[in-house]
């Protein structure tokens, strides 16, 4: 375990199951569908490659980069695309994937984005949700792991940029922020 971690709150194979089990259920519910993986960088980079070998059957790659601002106050908060998706969306399945769905500002305003484009529909992937943080109600289609209200880092999650490539999902250490 890195020092800088007080606690692994799911180890590496814990993970891995858990999106084995997502990529199931994913394959069977999108039968004879080709389906538009969308992922949200940069958190998202790890589930996202483990989920789409996870699942059996025709699947495309896009990614957004977002950032929003007032998320973690309002439910108004203002998401700002960075980089869109290079698909024309009209008429296409998408899958979102995220790695942390925290106040559900963020995807509370890309969903009815990309309907507004003609998606044919779109779902929600996570690896992890924090429920009790949430100012919007957004419905999760795929949850890997529902968390209490901690800062979590690894497995594409960051802390300043840091500790993405933990292979597990980890609580930080009080003392890490106070420097
Ligand atoms: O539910 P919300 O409160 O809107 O927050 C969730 C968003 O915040 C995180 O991204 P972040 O801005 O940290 O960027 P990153 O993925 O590049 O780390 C996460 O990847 C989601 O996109
Ligand atoms: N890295 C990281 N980003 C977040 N964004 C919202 N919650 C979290 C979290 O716990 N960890």
């Amino acid at each position: 375990m890195h020092s800088d971690v007080k606690q692994v709150l799911f180890t590496e194979e814990q993970i891995k199951a858990r999106v084995r089990e997502l990529g199931a259920q994913i394959t069977n519910d999108y039968k004879g569908k080709n389906i538009l993986l969308c992922g949200i960088l940069k958190g998202a980079v790890t589930f996202f490659t483990d989920l789409a070998r996870c699942i059996d059957g025709p699947v495309e790659f896009d990614f957004m980069v977002c950032s929003s601002y007032g998320a973690s106050t309002t439910s108004s908060g203002f998401v700002k695309i960075r980089k869109d998706l290079d698909s024309d969306v009209r008429g296409r399945d998408i899958l979102i994937v995220e790695d942390i769905i925290d106040t559900g500002v963020t995807l509370s305003k890309l969903k009815p984005l990309l309907l507004e484009r003609g998606a044919a529909s779109v779902k929600i992937a996570t690896l992890l949700s924090k429920p009790s943080r949430r100012k919007v109600d957004i419905p999760v289609d795929y949850n890997g792991f529902e968390i209490p209200d901690a800062f979590v880092v690894g497995y594409g999650l960051d802390y300043n940029s840091r500790y993405r490539n933990l292979p597990y999902i980890g609580v930080l250490k009080e003392e890490v922020y106070s420097h």
